[in-house]
This record gives C-alpha cells, structure tokens and sequence, in this order.
C-alpha cells in the first residue's frame, strides 16, 4: 500500500527541474488529472504497481521538464479551460489581468475587438464570453495555433472569426475597431539565458522571442496600423515585458496616442500599457 503524501513527495524529489514546492504541486495536478481524485480523498489508495500506465508515463513527461499544461494538453484561464499544444503559448496569469482590465474598463454594449497574436484564442475567448455581446476577432500567423483557437472557441461557444496573418508584413484585416488588443512575442533572444528548460524546449519560440536589436518590434508595427484600424477614441490595450514599459508607453504617445499608461500586475511589475487613439 502507498501513501499518498509519501508518493507526492516521492515524485517530487525527482522532478530536479524545480524546485520542491512547485513540484508537488505539479504531482498533485497529474495525479489528480489521472485519478481524478482530491488530496483529501486518497491518503491510503493504491499499491504503486496498480497505478496506470498512461500516469506513469506522462510523470516520466514530467521528469523531462515538459509543462504540466501540454502533458494533459489542457490550462486554465480566466474561469475555463484551454486547448494548449506545442503550437501554442500556455496561458499566463499576467494575460488574465490584462483580460480583466479590458472587461472592467469596457462595459458598454457591441464592442467591436481585435487580438493580434491569439495563440490558444484564451484572450478572445474570455472577451467575447465575459463582455456585453462583442464582436470579437482575432488573427495569428500560426495555422495550427489558430486549429487550436478555433476549437477552444467552439468548444466553449465563443463567437470568434479568426484570420491567418504575419502582421509584420500584412495590414490588419478588419476595421472600426474599438479595441485593439495584444500580447505580442517580448523577450529579447538574450533573454533564452535565463529562462526554464521547460519554456525553451517546449513552448513555440515564434510565441516568445524577438530580435536583440529591435525588442518593441511588434508593439510599434501594431500601434502603427491601429492608428487606422482603431475608431477615434478606440483603446489599444498591450501585455509587456517588464523591462520596456517607459519605452512603450513613449512609442504609444509619439504615435500620437492619448490617455498611454502603464499598469502594473499584481507583482508589482510594469506589465501593460494602454492607449487611446485621437
Ligand atoms: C506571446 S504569444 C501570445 C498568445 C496568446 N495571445 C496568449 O496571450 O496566451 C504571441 C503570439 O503571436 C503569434 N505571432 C508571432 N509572430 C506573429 C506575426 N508576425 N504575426 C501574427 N502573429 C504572430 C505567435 O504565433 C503567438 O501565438
């Protein structure tokens, strides 16, 4: 007979990748997702040869330092859950907070809303089921990011028209917007050094990096073809690396944005900027 507590330190003492407490609670997520059991409902449950096969694999994924998020191919975000796959970013809590910005600065009704760079369409998808009957649209240059989009909309009944675009080098789709919304590839290629095995060998590095020499790349190609797209007084709403809001905020203003501020996420770092068009 196991354990359960002594299982989950068990497995987490070999997740070398991280560090003690985020590896148990990366455990109790697998065993949960395999057992569809709570903590509190298996402190004496099996004998260890009977746990099933498909667990103890993906607990070697795990070992590997591939995300919890794409073993079981699913995250949460804002209240639901998405679709992930190594196609596309896993869903990040500082992206909820620019969600929640949006929906609590935007009540009014028919919003029309672009998101540029969706991903697993968490941000368009929460948009369109959180605010007062949007029109809600979103474009990525990713075909199997936008495959998987696409079914995270179906699957929770979200009404989003999706686009395929390279936005560096194609003008934005749609028009009239009120909202222009985007979380655009941040991290300077320099940046590779420090990050966790488990984003560099699995997450899409056409989702995270940027050339050294012009990290604010996609902020200043967006803002530039929001000045058109955006109706006047349309907002422009941006996730930022925490190092460029200064820098951000001066491109939106040069553009001749008006309203640019930096808003801060619940670490206390400089983590969006938004902006109204004339
Ligand atoms: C940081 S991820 C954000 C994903 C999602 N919006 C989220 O917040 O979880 C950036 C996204 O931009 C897309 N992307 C990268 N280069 C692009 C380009 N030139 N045109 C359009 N989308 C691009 C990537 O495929 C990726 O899905």
């Amino acid at each position: 007979m196991i354990n359960y507590n002594s299982l989950v330190k068990k497995w987490a003492s070999e997740l070398e990748l991280y560090e003690l407490p985020e590896a148990q609670n990366l455990v109790e997520w697998l065993l949960e997702h395999h057992l569809g059991l709570r903590r509190v409902d298996m402190m004496n449950f099996l004998e260890e040869k009977d746990l099933p096969k498909a667990l103890l694999d993906d607990y070697e994924r795990l070992k590997k330092g591939e995300p919890i998020q794409q073993i079981i191919g699913k995250a949460p975000f804002y209240g639901r859950e998405f679709q992930v796959s190594r196609d596309t970013l896993i869903p990040r809590n500082e992206t909820e907070e620019l969600v929640h910005l949006i929906i609590k600065e935007n009540p009014q009704p028919n919003l029309r809303i672009l998101d540029i760079g969706t991903g697993t369409g968490c941000i368009p998808v929460s948009l369109f089921l959180e605010m007062n009957q949007p029109r809600v649209f979103a474009l990525d240059i990713s075909e199997p990011a936008l495959r998987i989009a696409g079914a995270n909309a179906r699957e929770l009944k979200a009404e989003v028209e999706f686009f395929q675009a390279d936005i560096l080098n194609e003008s934005i789709p749609v028009d009239s917007l009120d909202i222009l919304v985007s979380n655009p590839p941040y991290i300077p290629e320099k940046g590779k050094k420090g990050m966790h095995p488990n984003v560099l060998d699995f997450e899409p590095g056409l989702a995270l990096f940027v050339p050294d020499e012009d990290p604010l790349l996609f902020y200043r190609r967006i803002a530039e073809l929001g000045k058109k797209a955006l109706e006047p007084k349309g907002k422009i709403y941006f996730e930022i690396h925490e190092d460029y809001g200064k820098a951000v905020q001066k491109l939106l203003s040069d553009l001749g944005y008006t309203e640019v501020e930096i808003i801060e996420d619940l670490n206390g770092k400089d983590r969006m900027v938004r902006g109204k068009n004339l």
